[in-house]
């Protein structure tokens, strides 16, 4: 936060801490131990990240003040906290059913989602048995597409990768996003339109993206029943909060299932819009992990905050933006069947926190949301971590791991972990050059001793947080993500902002519109574009034929 003339007791603490390494903090067991919290099969470990046990607690004292118990009450109990488009926010909701605490949810919403539950059941099951003609389906599917962008595809691909081993057999399951046209030719060439499900995800059913592949796909299925609308409609379901569009596109009222405006794109994996997990792993390992994500709500809403795993990672991360001032985080999954969570992270936590004013319009007192970026380890020791390890910029790192493994090869898992647990430790501990000269290196010809030390020395003190499943299942799947959701809701009551809206990104939308409108046409009136983008748009018309 900025400082005035008297810096507020947080700035205190971090100018305290300046030049303090963390070889120095890890030393303390109690300090370590206060940052090592556990709900279940989910180990938070925030003992990398610089900041001893007086700077925790002013952390908690100020979020404390902030009253952020009666925030979370507000959204559990479906406030209307979405302001800037008047709406409540009940993901939570969703998934009240497997949790312990009685729900403060309206009566009529929880009745609604129980509802459509059993909808997407009676859809799962009646596939599963092959019966998928009784719901008014082909009667033979071997391949459901998803088509969906954003928080409509991200969610149940991230749930889908992740528990592949949970898959049911028999059903191929494909995500269809990206309206790049050659993804959506060569998906096709491989599949049966006869026996194709299409789920068309989009809470608003007006995504460019969205209406442009499944168009493709109708196109494309129509062709083979030479045009017969009521075969062609047997194939589709639609999952969206405008029903009425979905219907004059063409998809039956009885295969359109609800979203609902208190649930954002980037929370709606546990609504209908997860019915392609649901049918990939079945239905017991979909709501598994709505139980797992129930949990963590309960934990959310019942721990005090120096136990609270969603709220000590909010605490940290505040104080990284916020006092530390870096940038943003790597999120680094050792986990191949976690390589969607990244860019799952880079939603909900870029699209809900990445603002500048608060509720009230105003400019918030301090920094919003970093950037969020990663990928998968050990892959990315490979390729980024060089820059991690002694680059200019402190970027604080997220290691994820499994403890346990779903495959006997343990050596290969050993690996894992023994880079998780050497990569945080050689970020935080750095190399001195005391260190350096004790392992000394062939010098080439010409080369001065302290010049090789120098470049060998590891500035150490960059801070990692590690985050351990026990195993990867849908519960801890289930809870991981619900951490990271309650971790935003935190950070956006204290920093002041909606974290359930996103404005920023529709005037681009807009743009590309018009612009798609102007690309094909004879005689065009580019007048409203800048220069700099109608140079490009006419280049592009003038090596289009080439
Ligand atoms: O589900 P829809 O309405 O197709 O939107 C897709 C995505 O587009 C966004 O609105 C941003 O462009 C996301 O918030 C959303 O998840």
């Amino acid at each position: 936060m900025p400082s005035t003339s008297e810096p507020s007791p947080l700035a205190a603490h971090a100018e305290r801490l300046t030049g303090v390494p963390l070889r120095e903090l890890i030393q303390d067991p109690q300090r370590n131990e206060a940052l090592r919290q556990r709900l279940g099969p989910l180990l938070l470990d925030l003992s990398r990240q610089s900041l001893d046990l007086p700077a925790l607690q002013a952390l908690g004292e100020d979020l404390e003040a902030s009253g952020w118990q009666a925030a979370r009450e507000a959204m559990f109990s479906g406030e209307s906290i979405n302001r800037s488009e008047g709406r409540p926010v009940l993901h939570t909701a969703l998934r009240a059913a497997g949790a312990a605490l009685p729900s403060p949810a309206p009566a009529e919403v929880r009745r609604d989602i129980e509802q459509t539950l059993q909808k997407v059941e009676r859809l799962v099951s009646a596939l599963h048995a092959g019966e998928g003609a009784s719901c008014g389906l082909p009667t033979t599917v071997t391949d459901v597409v998803h088509i969906g962008i954003g928080g409509s595809d991200l969610g149940p691909r991230l749930a889908v990768h992740a528990l592949s081993r949970y898959r049911r057999p028999h059903t191929r399951v494909h995500f269809l996003t990206n309206v790049d046209g050659q993804t959506v030719h060569d998906l096709l060439a491989g599949l049966d339109p006869r026996r194709t499900l299409v789920i068309i995800a989009s809470k608003s059913f007006n995504t460019q993206e969205t209406l442009l592949n499944a168009n493709a796909l109708r196109d494309w299925i129509a062709r083979a029943y030479d045009g017969n609308a009521r075969k062609l409609a047997r194939h589709f379901l639609a999952v969206t909060a405008r029903p009425e569009a979905a219907r004059a596109w063409g998809v039956p009222e009885s295969h359109i299932y609800p979203m609902w405006d208190y649930v954002s794109g980037r929370t709606s994996l546990w609504s209908a819009v997860g019915l392609v997990a649901a049918l990939a792993l079945g239905m017991e390992h979909f709501r598994a992990m709505l139980a797992g994500a129930a949990r963590m709500d309960d934990h959310f809403r019942s721990t005090e905050w120096t136990q609270n795993l969603p709220v000590l990672l909010a605490l940290v991360e505040h104080w990284n933006r916020n006092f530390k001032g870096y940038a943003g985080r790597a999120v680094i999954a050792y986990a191949d069947l976690l390589r969607d969570l990244t860019p799952y992270l880079q939603q909900l936590e870029m699209e809900s926190l990445g603002k500048q004013v608060d509720q009230n319009g105003q400019p918030l007192a301090g920094r919003g949301g970093g950037v969020v970026w990663g990928g998968v380890g050990t892959n990315a020791q490979h390729a980024y971590f060089q820059a991690l390890h002694q680059g200019s910029e402190v970027i604080p790192v997220e290691f994820i791991a499994l403890v346990r493994p779903a495959h006997p090869l343990h050596a290969n898992h050993d690996a894992l972990l023994s880079n998780v647990l050497g990569q945080a430790a050689s970020l935080a501990l750095g190399r001195s050059a005391a260190e350096v000269q004790a392992d000394p290196e062939r010098r080439p010809e010409g080369l001065s001793a302290e010049a090789l030390a120098a470049q060998r020395v590891l500035p150490g003190n960059r801070p990692s947080t590690i985050i351990l499943l026990d195993e990867l299942t849908p519960q801890s799947l289930g809870s991981l993500i619900a951490l990271y959701e309650h971790k935003v809701f935190v950070l956006a009551h204290w920093w002041g902002l909606n974290a359930y809206d996103q404005w920023g990104v529709e005037p681009g939308k807009a743009l590309a519109r018009q612009i798609a409108a102007v690309l094909d046409a004879e005689a065009m009136d580019l007048e409203d574009f800048d220069p700099a983008t109608r140079a490009l748009i006419q280049e592009i018309q003038s090596r289009r034929e080439g």
